[in-house]
């Protein structure tokens, strides 16, 4: 008897006679038509994920969720989203423009990120979003500047460096003194003080992102702890804010991880708001892996076997370019065969055909595989097409969105001449 692999994070990822479906479409017959390597995306999952958020804001209403486009930004993931009802917390210009293009209401959207352009800064102020989330003295100058010109007020939060360890992988890590991001908390009372003083802005918020594939509440508690801190230190200035900004960076399932849901963190973060009478402050979030992590597949077509003395390597039609966590993080995706065989497994690395030793998708994983077989990478909906390259000149994968027994073609696969049409030989 084979026993079927169990796919991780999401129900709609299943076996049925042997074979990968996505909702009730086989993935094999989407890798036969569409191609590899094949981005595919659950709709039911994205809303799945969307829910245990919305469970938040039904149990606490002044919630607003905004969805961290960097994550995966598809038009028509985003879409989705503001189907739903979320904000959108963008890192550019280019993801402001998508969070347009996709139907987001410019009321939601926040601005972060460490390093915005004049050019950008005039889009979001022009389109009128809610909140610049600041992470440095110059920033707050340059946009006071610019709003100034424009004749506008722009609204700000100060996104605040708390110094607590998130407990993940220090790549990804972003609340600590060493990281480059926010300000220092210390000196963030005094910041404000100086933001009142400015003629283009607008003080509506604190905010603060201390990492992500957090798996852990303590970080979060920690770091309500130090919010409490610096809004009691406000008041007792006069500065009065109207939304507390939490960031993202709930983690997902991997392997084994046992995550907290939504509700289960908000609620200590807000137990401490409240008790310190900020319990009236909007709760903001920006999740991002977590809403569309497992979420997505990475199907990839086993090109040919090449056993040697020391390893059996897999190689296949997906490559760092494609999915790039593992060679950047030492990042864990699981692998399902997409039609499971009868055939004595072996313990095989999955690796692509890109110049790199570090091009690997997985290692030392047990399966039954032969030239032709189609392999599904799990978890591959965060942070996967979205941090996709051309390296190698390799065609970026098609993407699909499964609604039930419907498949969308939500992104063409890119073609060669694509990749150099904007070169010019001299
Ligand atoms: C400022 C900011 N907000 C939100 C996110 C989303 O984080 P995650 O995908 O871990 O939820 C990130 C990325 O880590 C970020 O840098
Ligand atoms: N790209 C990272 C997450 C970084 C989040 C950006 N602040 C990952 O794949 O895990």
């Amino acid at each position: 008897m084979t026993t079927l692999p169990t796919p991780v994070g999401s129900p709609f990822f299943y076996y049925q006679d042997k074979q990968l479906f996505v909702e009730q479409s086989s993935v094999k017959a989407l890798a036969e038509q569409f191609g590899t390597p094949l981005y595919i995306y659950s709709k039911a999952a994205l809303v799945s994920a969307w829910h245990a958020y919305q469970e938040v804001i039904d149990t606490y209403q002044n919630v607003l969720v905004c969805y961290a486009v960097k994550a995966n930004s598809n038009l028509a993931i985003l879409n989705t989203f503001a189907k739903l009802g979320s904000g959108f917390d963008l890192v550019s210009g280019g993801e402001l423009m998508r969070a347009l293009k996709a139907g987001a209401d410019p009321q939601k959207l926040l601005f972060s990120g460490v390093g915005k352009q004049v050019w950008e800064i005039e889009l979001a102020l022009n389109a009128g979003i809610k909140c610049f989330n600041i992470e440095s003295i110059p920033e707050l100058d340059l946009i006071s500047q610019v709003a100034t010109r424009l004749g506008k007020k722009a609204p700000i939060s100060l996104r605040v460096n708390p110094d607590v360890d998130a407990k993940t992988h220090p790549y990804i890590s972003t609340g600590l003194k060493e990281n480059k991001f926010g300000i220092d908390i210390n000196l963030a009372a005094d910041i404000y003080a100086k933001a009142q003083s400015l003629s283009g802005i607008e003080i509506t918020g604190v905010d603060c992102h201390i990492g992500s594939q957090i798996t852990e509440i303590s970080p979060f508690a920690d770091t309500a702890d130090r919010l409490v801190q610096l809004l009691s230190t406000l008041r007792a200035r006069g500065i009065e804010l109207h939304h507390v900004d939490i960031g993202g960076g709930l983690g997902i399932r991997y392997t084994d991880e046992v995550v907290a849901k939504p509700l289960d963190m908000v609620k200590i973060v807000k137990d401490k708001l409240i008790a310190a009478g900020f319990g009236e402050l909007e709760l903001v979030m920006e999740p991002g892996r977590s809403l569309v992590g497992n979420s997505g597949i990475l199907v990839t077509q086993v090109q040919l076997l090449k056993p040697t003395e020391a390893r059996n390597f897999a190689i296949v039609d997906a490559a760092m370019n494609d999915l790039i966590r593992p060679t950047l993080y030492d990042a864990y995706h699981g692998v399902l065969a997409v039609q499971v065989s009868d055939k004595a497994s072996e313990i095989y690395d999955i690796v692509g055909p890109i110049c790199e030793s570090g091009d690997w998708l997985a290692k030392q994983r047990i399966l039954a595989l032969q030239t032709g077989d189609y392999l599904a990478i799990e978890s591959a909906g965060a942070y996967g097409f979205a941090m996709a390259n051309n390296y190698n000149t390799r065609p970026r994968a098609a993407e699909i969105l499964v609604d039930g027994t419907q498949a969308h073609l939500i992104r063409e696969r890119e073609t060669v001449e694509q990749l150099f049409a904007l070169e010019r030989i001299v």
